[in-house]
């Protein structure tokens, strides 16, 4: 069945921590959708852009190898690219930081073309409550492995949403891979 695929411990805590602890100098951008609307109803987090941060090169090489890897092995699908940068998702319970369910297929020239999309947890699963990644791949509601280091890919057009974080900070790493219309 074509639904997530789990990578534990695709990344150590060591790691998460060190882009946790890069990505905090940088500004963040509150959250636009795409399509690029701002909708605090679908969505509250701040953004960091990882190819806006220094010394992140060997994040996108490894992002690159799990994608590569988790296509080859469970989905098979035609890809061609990663046309945006990986971002950093910053969700707190201040601002209730959440995304209601949603598909990552959008309208636009780029997220039109996503066709895989994986979630790395940064954080430590008990730095937050709330804040559970699930998703909607038939009838059932998943929940994501929130351990930290844990990768979890799956098709882009799979219905997924992170539930309001009730206390903590979450910390998620998202990049999409793409390439030409489903067939
Ligand atoms: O933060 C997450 O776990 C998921 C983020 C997400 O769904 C997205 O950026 O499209
Ligand atoms: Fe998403």
């Amino acid at each position: 069945m074509l639904s997530v695929h789990v990578v534990p411990d695709a990344f150590s805590v060591g790691e998460c921590e060190a882009i946790i602890a890069a990505i905090a100098g940088a500004p963040t951008n509150e959250a636009l959708l795409v399509g690029r609307n701002k909708d605090h109803a679908l969505r509250t987090a701040e953004l960091v852009w990882i190819d806006d941060v220094d010394g992140m090169g060997w994040v996108m090489d490894r992002l690159i190898d799990l994608v590569r890897r988790s296509n080859l092995n469970h989905f098979c699908f035609d890809l061609t690219a990663f046309e945006e940068s990986p971002q950093v998702a910053i969700y707190t319970a201040q601002d209730a930081g959440h995304f209601a369910w949603h598909s990552d297929i959008g309208g636009g020239p780029v997220s039109a073309k996503r066709k895989l999309t994986l979630v790395l947890q940064l954080s430590p699963d008990d730095a937050y409550e709330g804040g559970d990644l699930e998703f909607m791949p038939g009838a059932q509601v998943l929940t994501a492995n929130r351990t930290q280091g844990c990768v979890s890919v799956f098709p882009s057009f799979t219905l997924h949403q992170v539930t309001p974080v009730a206390s903590g900070v979450r910390h998620s790493l998202t990049v999409w891979a793409h390439g030409p219309a489903f067939r």
